[in-house]
């Protein structure tokens, strides 16, 4: 008998954990406390975009014709826990309110909810984000809570998916790394994961707090590469030096990589920045924070990118911002995603907006959310609109489509010719020909 598999928590990764889960053949029971979500998910919708899920869900949910009827949906605690052999708890980890900590209460509040149903022998398997020693903490609440006592064991697994490529990543990972405390926990997860291991996937198996470690670490990584760039971005502009050819340079040496050296206005996300301030608050109770103080400077570094970009625009402008009209290109953190969680285009249209600019915001798929987060800005249904009569334009999130503009087009109906390149990614010279000044971050003016 095929494991039966369930997904607590049915966001940008529960959801498409789920329908993976089902592609890879195992029948699939979703819950969210959400129940607007797990209805949409129910009729083949997503409640987030994400390339190619919708195209998952119709293949395997229930009740869609032709659909493998695999993935199924439920409010009830009690049927989850019957019905799984495995448990994948992927609920958010937040920052916490006014801290850099992680708010664990919803991860305990999912455990604590399933733990009291669960009568026969399971696995919970953690794959949110978590601080190094939840996992251990988290087992023994559910051998204290379950009725099946030690029969109920814990594993974590964490997740290392990029939005926008969620889908190809979790059924293509890099690598899959699970922490368990048991044999029986590692059998169940090499089941679970036997159809990528078989195609090559590395299936790594370590102790708990080493399994935590490797996601906080690897995001940590990312995110002082990126900084690393930035921080080049800041010593190319005074000294007159053009980042992006030095990313490329130092890139061609294999121990550098040219990935993830892209500077500009820096990350944000729901992931990469509480995870830096996660893993510092926690390293500081550990009594291990000076091991990871440059993790500060990798946070201090990447808002001042934010800010930079706020003066760029004050300068172009050749003053202040009151009554000026700006033209923001992207909202969301990242392109192919519609998440603005701490997106740094949104930070960058608050700032100028609180310095009285006027500021109206164009996104090919991030506008709902950030009308909800930011409801006094501006918003524009195209890009073209975004534009007219705008006296300076702001290039912060790296859309394809934004590539795609025609700058003689804008430029007719643009007040000013201002654009500004938040992301590096645009052509200077076909911006200059069409009578733009154009400026980047880290690279020279003319
Ligand atoms: N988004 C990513 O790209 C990504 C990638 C890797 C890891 N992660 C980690 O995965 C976790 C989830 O992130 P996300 O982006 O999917 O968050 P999300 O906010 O999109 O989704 C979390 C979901 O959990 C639900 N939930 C909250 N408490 C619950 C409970 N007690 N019971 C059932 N459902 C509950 C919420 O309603 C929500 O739908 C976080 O720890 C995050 O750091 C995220
Ligand atoms: O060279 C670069 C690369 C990225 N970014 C920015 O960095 C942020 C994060 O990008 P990315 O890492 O691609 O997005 P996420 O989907 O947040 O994925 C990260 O966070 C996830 C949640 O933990 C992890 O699973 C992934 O492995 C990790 O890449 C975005 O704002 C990007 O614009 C840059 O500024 N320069």
């Amino acid at each position: 008998m095929p494991l039966k598999l369930t997904v607590i928590g049915l966001g940008y990764l529960g959801a498409t954990h789920a329908a993976a889960m089902a592609e890879l053949g195992f029948d699939v029971l979703g819950l969210d406390i959400d129940q607007t979500k797990t209805d949409l998910l129910a009729t083949g919708r997503t409640p987030m975009f994400e390339p190619g899920l919708e195209d998952l869900l119709a293949r395997h949910v229930a009740g869609i014709e032709g659909s493998s009827g695999r993935l199924r949906f439920t409010a009830s605690w009690e049927e989850v826990a019957e019905f799984g052999d495995v448990h994948f708890v992927c609920v958010n980890t937040p920052q916490k309110h006014g801290e850099y900590a992680c708010d664990m209460s919803y991860v305990d509040s999912a455990v604590s909810m399933l733990a009291p149903h669960l009568r026969r022998p399971t696995l919970v398997v953690g794959k949110s984000t978590v601080p190094v020693g939840s996992a251990a903490r988290l087992a023994s609440m559910l051998r204290e809570l379950a009725p099946a006592g030690d029969e109920v064991q814990l594993a974590w697994n964490p997740e290392f998916l990029r939005e926008g490529f969620a889908v190809d990543d979790t059924l293509h990972p890099d690598r899959i790394v699970v922490g368990v405390d048991d044999e029986r926990a590692e059998a169940l997860l090499r089941e679970v994961y036997a159809k990528p291991v078989s195609e090559g996937t590395p299936f790594v198996v370590a102790d708990y707090p080493t399994a935590e470690l490797v996601k906080t670490a690897a995001n940590a990584f990312l995110a002082t590469k990126i900084s690393f760039i930035n921080a080049m971005a800041e010593v190319c502009e005074a000294a007159g030096g053009d980042v992006a050819t030095l990313a490329e340079a130092i890139g061609h040496d294999d121990r550098i990589g040219r990935k993830f050296l892209r500077a500009g206005i820096g990350f944000g996300g729901g992931c990469l920045p509480k995870d830096i301030r996660a893993f510092m608050a926690r390293a500081g109770e550990l009594g291990a924070d000076q091991a990871l103080t440059f993790l500060r400077e990798v946070d201090s570094v990447n808002m001042r990118r934010r800010t930079h970009m706020v003066e760029l625009a004050r300068e172009a402008l050749g003053g202040g911002f009151l009554g000026r009209r700006i033209a923001v290109l992207g909202a969301t953190f990242k392109p192919d995603s519609d998440d603005v969680r701490d997106s740094p285009a949104l930070n960058v249209a608050g700032q100028i907006q609180l310095q009285g600019g006027q500021v109206t915001v164009y996104d090919p798929k991030g506008i709902d959310n950030a009308r909800r987060l930011f409801p006094t800005l501006g918003y524009a249904p195209t890009a073209l609109d975004a534009v007219r009569g705008a006296d300076a334009v702001l290039h912060l999130t790296e859309w394809q489509e934004f590539r795609e503009l025609d700058p003689a087009a804008l430029a007719e109906v643009a007040g000013q010719r201002h654009i500004l390149d938040g992301r590096n990614t645009l052509d200077p010279a076909v911006w200059r020909k069409a009578g733009w000044t154009y400026r980047a971050m880290g690279r020279p003016t003319a």
